[in-house]
């Protein structure tokens, strides 16, 4: 169904929820704390190393980023790949520059790894501040042996692999997946370049010990950094629902035929599930005994409504909206 003007006008005019209730949440039990022994062997392989790449979702390029990469792995040329940029809304692109110029970071290449856009960037940038490092005092045909890190599940890997296929026209060499942890072998040594020699070590997912708000908490898992089921599906679903209202993006609307927006999760996903056929049987105990009733799976729906927006089919978000608005740092 497609959303007419007018219904599009009264959604836009609608009292949106002015904020999202963050308390009680325990966001500390969201992030499993099995991540320390990760970056202890990234920092032990510093050494070898001569730039890091600095994956991160394009969706939250100003938050959910791990403090410790910069504590532990911090003195090296950095650079940072803002990954999955066709999921995100770039209007802003120069504004979100600006703030990052503020945290000191200077280096920064909008990429998508699965349609392999600006990665041709990324391999003349990594050679330019390697060559522009203090540390470099090497002759022109050594190898040079980049490290990639991350949060969990921003394409790390992908970013590997998409640089393989473009410079040396050779297929999957890591695993990919839609699940955070993908990667759980500490370091592998990938070869991406001829000319110049190029390693990359792949690292697995490393979130930070603590997450700076419940709000970041969210945010980082509406992009999948970590499973759905530590936060709830449901609580992910609302979230989701809330961002898109208060971003008056209703792709929701039309690609779940709703007859129009709402902001109310229960609705919402009661639709989804009548209208996906995720129903399920019930028993109801009652006075004259027990009643089987039908009711919608409400799980399942959110399942699909979360999958549908990180799939890009309700349209492209920037969930730092709220940062980028306060004043830059
Ligand atoms: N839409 C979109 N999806 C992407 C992009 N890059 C990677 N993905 C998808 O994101 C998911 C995670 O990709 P990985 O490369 O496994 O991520 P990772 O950072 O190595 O993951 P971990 O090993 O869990 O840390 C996969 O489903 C990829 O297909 C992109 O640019 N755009």
């Amino acid at each position: 169904m497609r959303l007419t003007p007018r219904a599009l006008c009264n959604a836009a005019r609608a009292a949106w929820r002015e904020s999202f209730p963050l308390g009680g949440r325990d966001v500390a039990r969201w992030f499993p704390g099995h991540m320390a022994k990760g970056l202890k062997k990234m920092q032990s392989s510093l050494k070898l190393v001569d730039c890091i790449i600095e994956v991160h979702d394009a969706r939250i390029p100003l938050s959910g980023r791990n403090p410790l990469f910069k504590e532990t792995l911090g003195i090296k040329p950095h650079l940072l790949v803002l990954n999955k940029m066709d999921l995100a809304d770039l209007k802003d692109q120069q504004k979100i520059i600006q703030h990052l110029e503020g945290q000191g970071l200077q280096n920064v290449i909008f990429t998508n790894c699965v349609k392999d856009k600006n990665i041709k960037q990324v391999i003349p940038a990594v050679t330019e501040l390697v060559r522009s490092s203090y540390r470099y005092h090497r002759g022109e045909n050594v190898e040079l042996c980049i490290m990639v890190i991350g949060v969990p599940n921003v394409g790390k890997s992908s970013l590997i692999n998409s640089l393989r296929r473009q410079h040396l026209r050779k297929g999957k060499a890591t695993r990919v997946g839609g699940e955070p942890g993908v990667t759980r072998a500490v370091m592998s040594r990938i070869q991406v370049c001829e000319r110049p020699l190029m390693f990359l070590l792949d690292t697995p997912g490393v979130l930070a010990p603590r997450i700076e708000s419940v709000e970041t908490g969210l945010k980082l898992a509406l992009c999948g950094t970590v499973r759905d089921h530590l936060v709830g599906e449901e609580t992910l679903a609302d979230y989701l629902l809330y961002t898109l209202n208060r971003h008056q993006l209703f792709g929701y609307v039309q690609h779940y035929g709703l007859g129009g927006a709402c902001d109310d999760v229960g609705s919402v996903l009661k639709h989804v599930a009548v209208r996906l056929g995720k129903t399920q049987k019930v028993k109801v105990l009652t006075g004259t005994g027990n009643v089987n009733v039908i009711q919608p799976n409400y799980t399942a729906a959110a399942h699909d409504f979360l999958r549908a927006f990180r799939s890009g089919l309700l349209g492209p978000v920037m969930l730092d909206r709220d940062v980028l608005q306060s004043a830059p740092p």
